[in-house]
């Protein structure tokens, strides 16, 4: 199964769509890169930095005649910008997006793919608190997963494809149900991030206590905290209004164990906090053992012998 594609477009230049367009260059995999993004400025930007062959004036302008069209905004826009090119997609086109969320996507985005148009949505579970066009780089999926999660009765040939494209793109590719792909996101992504957000509101609050001594003495939890929650604030305003269920389930989850673990520490229970944080530092540690924190000091050669 070929992984190229002659002409690509890219809805949306910011950072998925650039790290897609530096990778994709990088693999040989695409003739023709044509672009599209709302803003005048990052139109003019993504020429001038030559991130696409072709900057299009419109949406359906970029999407004439490409093989692959990938929607790379943000998932509260996805529906209105199908509607936008679905008249205009070549027919035996792939049609995918890279939302963090799946199944509203899905559910906004189907109606308006025409017959004869293969819809394929993904997910690259990889990225950064930056945005916008000059943020891409070629690196940004190697050795990260991409989900998909083709509808029921997606063409197979157009899911290889799309899944070829991928890998050679550095990604691992895995198929996933859109709705549990959303409630594992819920847990691994989208309550952390806003749990970030949280904690870094509150450091801003006390800083007014404090003076600078938050930001002066954080140590690097905090500093990650800070890292995550300068994240764009359109993108993660949407990924919260369009996974709404599952991520209200797993806050209420996450505030009953805060509870609990309030009252231990108000009780003095210290038996109740050692048990919890053993079985925490086991699950770390299975992740790293399983080789799967490509992050870690010792990615890819498990824990250190005992
Ligand atoms: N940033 C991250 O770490 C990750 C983001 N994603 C998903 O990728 C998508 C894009 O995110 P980023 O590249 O980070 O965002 P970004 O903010 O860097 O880029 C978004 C782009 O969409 C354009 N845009 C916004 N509304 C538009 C519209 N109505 N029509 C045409 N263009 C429009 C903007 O001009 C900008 O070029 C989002 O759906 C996000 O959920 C997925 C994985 C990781
Ligand atoms: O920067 C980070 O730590 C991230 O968590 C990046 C990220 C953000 C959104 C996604 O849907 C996937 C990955």
């Amino acid at each position: 199964m070929t992984a190229r594609f002659e002409r690509i477009a890219l809805i949306g230049l910011g950072l998925i769509a650039g790290s897609i367009a530096h990778a994709a260059r990088r693999g040989d995999l695409v003739g023709t890169l044509v672009g599209y993004a709302r803003s005048e400025a990052t139109r003019a930007k993504a020429a001038e930095i030559g991130l696409v062959d072709e900057v299009a004036a419109t949406a359906a302008e970029a999407v004439k005649e490409a093989d692959l069209v990938i929607l790379c905004v943000p998932v509260g826009v996805m529906g209105a910008v199908a509607a936008e090119i679905g008249p205009h997609l070549k027919p035996g086109a792939i049609l995918s997006d890279v939302g963090s969320v799946k199944q509203t996507v899905i559910d906004a985005v189907a109606p308006h793919v025409p017959d004869g148009v293969h819809f394929v949505p993904s997910h690259p579970v990889a990225g950064t608190e930056h945005s916008g066009p000059e943020s891409g780089f070629a690196t940004l999926y190697d050795g990260r997963f991409t989900l998909l999660t083709p509808p029921e009765g997606t063409d197979q040939a157009a899911v290889d494809h799309l899944a070829a494209f991928w890998r050679g793109l550095g990604a691992n590719v895995e198929e996933m149900e859109p709705a549990h792909h959303d409630l594992v996101l819920a847990v691994t992504s989208h309550a952390p991030h806003l749990i970030a957000y949280t904690m870094v509101g509150v450091a801003d609050d006390l800083r007014r206590v404090t003076h600078s001594e938050v930001i002066k003495y954080s140590a690097a939890g905090f500093r990650d905290f800070t890292r995550i929650a300068a994240s764009d604030p359109t993108m993660w305003r949407d990924v919260f209004l369009n996974n709404k269920e599952a991520t209200l389930e797993i806050l209420g989850r996450f505030t009953e164990e805060l509870f609990a673990l309030q009252r231990a520490i108000r009780t003095g229970d210290g038996d109740t906090l050692h048990a919890y944080f053993t079985r925490t530092r086991a699950i770390r540690r299975g992740i790293i053992e399983a080789g799967q924190d490509t992050d870690a000091p010792n990615f890819g050669r498990g824990l250190p012998p005992k």
